[in-house]
């Protein structure tokens, strides 16, 4: 079999992980060959491809970013693109199945090809971990990682200088980065997409902090709303898809917190940091087992399925259930956070 895996959507620690865990893994099968599209689904529908072998992929599950390249391209769009363009493009490259790693964007564009009748495996890919179907996705535990690190060493410096430091963490929809940081470093307070709050009840809980002593760290994910804001900030365009691009949270409520309780307050925004270099060795495990796991499904040709991680195990799912709904934080997990806050 010859197989064509393709990195797409915004980069993630563990990308390369998964291409060598797949490459691995299928050269264990006999005959089988592994080709990568170069930057997503523009790789596919341009036939722009670059031999994948052990050779290719040695050393490479500690290196951050995609030795493929990524991109938001749409494999509908275009005078190339399109099911029946993809699937010449298949043929006279010889390629038997195509291995889709990114996020519900890519996924969803997947799950559309395999229903045209494509060979198409799926695996999941988001810091965020907003992919329903997975318990976790690779990039998330890197990124909480290097956001835990951040807070604590803001702590420090708001401490000093007795002022309230706005963290803002990425988390478009869903607020897991800003939720597991927060807690972890014992923020004081967490903002999250899916709950807004006014900014009364956030100076509420700095006074409080400050009353202790305290120097207040408050950690907000980019995608939250203030009560009675109509969508989330964003004053940077629209990505190649359309959507707005959203970061700059904190520097709007960091003014508003001091014109509210006269606290000197800063905004730190940590984007891409989060995102790029080594991934931790929990997601350099996972991405290699769901790499892996990818392969065993091609083979199966187990089309429109995706590989998905369920307590412990590697399972199979179908990219519908992975991706008609995000996957974000109950309300629960939100209040039993809460309990600490102020
Ligand atoms: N419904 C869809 N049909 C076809 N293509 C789509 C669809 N939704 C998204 N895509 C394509 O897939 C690309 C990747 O999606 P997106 O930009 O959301 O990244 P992603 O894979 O979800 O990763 P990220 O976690 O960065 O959002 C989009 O730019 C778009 O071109
Ligand atoms: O700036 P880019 O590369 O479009 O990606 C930003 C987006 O990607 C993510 O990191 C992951 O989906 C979001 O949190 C963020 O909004
Ligand atoms: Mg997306």
């Amino acid at each position: 079999m010859r197989i064509g895996i393709l990195t797409s959507g915004g980069d993630c620690p563990g990308l390369n992980a998964v291409i060598r865990g797949a490459v691995l893994k299928s050269s264990r099968f006999p005959g089988n060959e592994f080709v990568g599209f170069k930057y997503g689904w523009r790789g596919v529908v341009n036939a722009d491809l670059m031999h994948l072998d052990r050779q290719t992929v040695r050393g490479l599950s500690k290196q951050g970013g995609t030795i493929l390249g990524s991109s938001r391209t749409n494999p509908f769009e275009g005078p190339c693109g399109g099911p029946e363009n993809i699937s010449r493009v298949l043929k006279e490259n010889r390629i038997d199945a195509i291995l889709a790693v990114g996020g519900e964007g890519t996924l969803t564009a997947a799950r559309r090809l395999a229903e045209a009748g494509l060979p198409v495996v799926g695996v999941p890919k988001t810091i965020d971990n907003d992919l329903a179907a997975t318990d976790y996705s690779f990039g998330f535990n890197t990124a909480v990682e290097i956001a835990t690190e951040a807070v604590d060493r803001i702590r420090t410096t708001a401490e000093s200088h007795q002022r309230c430091i706005v963290v803002e963490v990425m988390g478009r929809n869903a607020g897991w980065i800003a939720l597991h940081a927060g807690m972890a470093a014992g923020a004081h307070a967490i903002l999250i997409p899916e709950q807004p709050r006014s900014i009364a009840q956030i100076c509420e809980w700095v006074n409080s902090v400050r009353h202790r002593g305290r120097a207040p760290v408050i950690v907000v994910a980019e995608g939250f709303v203030l009560e009675g804001m109509t969508e989330a900030h964003s004053h940077k365009g629209l990505d190649a898809f359309e959507r707005p691009r959203l970061g700059g949270i904190a520097d709007i409520l960091a003014p508003m917190i001091e014109a509210h309780t006269g606290i000197e307050s800063r905004a730190t925004t940590l984007g891409f940091a989060q995102r790029g270099g080594v991934p931790s060795a929990y997601d350099r495990v996972l991405a290699t087992r769901l790499g892996m796991a990818a392969v065993d499904l091609v083979v199966q040709e187990q089309w429109g399925s995706m590989v998905a991680l369920r307590g412990t195990k590697i399972v199979s799912v179908s990219i519908e259930e992975a991706t008609h709904k995000p996957k974000l934080v109950p309300v629960q997990r939100y209040e039993e956070a809460a309990f600490l806050f102020g």
